[in-house]
């Protein structure tokens, strides 16, 4: 196993009573790329707050680099990079002087990093507009920009394609891999556009009502995402009983709404049929499918298209 960036043990946040974050342990290795996955309010940003700390767990531990305790914490979080709701932007500044700002903030005294992010990021050209007249995507670049400041090894981006038109995706994309690849960056980052995760992350965090509940590698998602025969009918207990007495495979997901997967027979449709029709079973849908990274999650927190 790579070294643990991060390593959260039961991390737990409650606000005002309402407990938010419920139990999180989760660890993230050196130079992946984690996508946070969960519906709006499921509780990415409060974790990712409380990472960075901007926020403090109700319960629970967090360890940095290896090291855990608030002062270890405070010190550890100079290798982290965040850019979590509102970039810290100043409105009436142009791109540089907003990195020069931060910069000098977080007392990093060579200046040429400014231009070097500046272009890193596509900004390089904005000369003296000022951020206020930036484009929403320019914003995200530049909240991309500022949380590169100080050579971070660990990068916190909640929604940093929030906004951005397809070019600007595939170049935020682009540049996270890049950033993942050569300096052996760790990213976390979340976002709603599942298909663009899928192209972006390494592994899978998915988060549903203050919990984890399920991390996975991308080699795993792709293994549950596999093709499958997709039955609905009438009596699928009766066709889940048969399916392993009559054609001995167990190899089979309930989802739900009752909607069948099946991972065997995928080339041999046709028994599976003649199965149900010899048994009684009305059918009522019978397709070969493999999954999206938005049908698996779906089908995970039980929701959307499958209730
Ligand atoms: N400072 C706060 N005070 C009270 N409740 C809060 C606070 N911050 C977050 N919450 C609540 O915690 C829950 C989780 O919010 P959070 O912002 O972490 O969700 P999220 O997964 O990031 O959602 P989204 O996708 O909409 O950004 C929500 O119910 C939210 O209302």
């Amino acid at each position: 196993m790579n070294q643990a960036v991060l390593k959260t043990s039961q991390l737990t946040k409650i606000y005002q009573g309402v407990t938010v974050l419920h139990n999180v342990s989760v660890t993230l290795e050196a130079g992946k790329i984690y996508g946070l996955i969960g519906q709006n309010g499921a509780g990415k940003t409060t974790l990712m707050r409380l990472i960075s700390g901007l926020a403090f767990p109700s319960g629970g531990s967090l360890e940095l680099f290896g090291r855990q305790g608030e002062q270890a914490l405070q010190a550890e979080r100079k290798r982290v990079g965040c850019m979590i709701e509102y970039p810290g932007i100043v409105g009436h500044m142009s791109a540089r002087e907003n990195l020069r700002l931060h910069r000098l903030m977080k007392g990093i005294p060579n200046p040429e990093i400014e231009e070097e992010l500046l272009r890193l990021v596509g900004l390089a050209d904005t000369d003296k507009k000022k951020a206020k007249n930036f484009s929403l995507g320019m914003k995200q670049r530049l909240g991309i920009a500022i949380a590169l400041i100080g050579n971070p090894e660990l990068l916190i981006l909640d929604e940093p394609i929030n906004g951005l038109d397809p070019l600007g995706v595939v170049e935020i994309r682009n540049l996270l891999k890049q950033l993942s690849e050569e300096r052996m960056i760790t990213i976390l980052i979340s976002s709603h556009n599942l298909p663009e995760l899928y192209q972006t992350a390494t592994d899978y965090l998915f988060i549903h009502q203050g919990q984890l509940r399920e991390a996975l590698t991308l080699a795993q998602l792709d293994e549950r995402c596999r093709q499958h025969i997709r039955i609905e009918c009438d009596q699928p207990d009766k066709l889940v009983s048969l399916l392993e007495s009559e054609l001995g495979t167990q190899n089979v997901q309930v989802l739900p709404d009752k909607t069948i997967k099946l991972y065997d027979y995928y080339d041999d449709r046709e028994q599976v049929s003649r199965l149900m029709f010899d048994h009684g079973i009305r059918v009522m849908a019978l397709s070969n499918e493999g999954d999206t990274l938005e049908d698996y999650y779906i089908s995970l927190i039980g929701g959307g298209k499958h209730d």
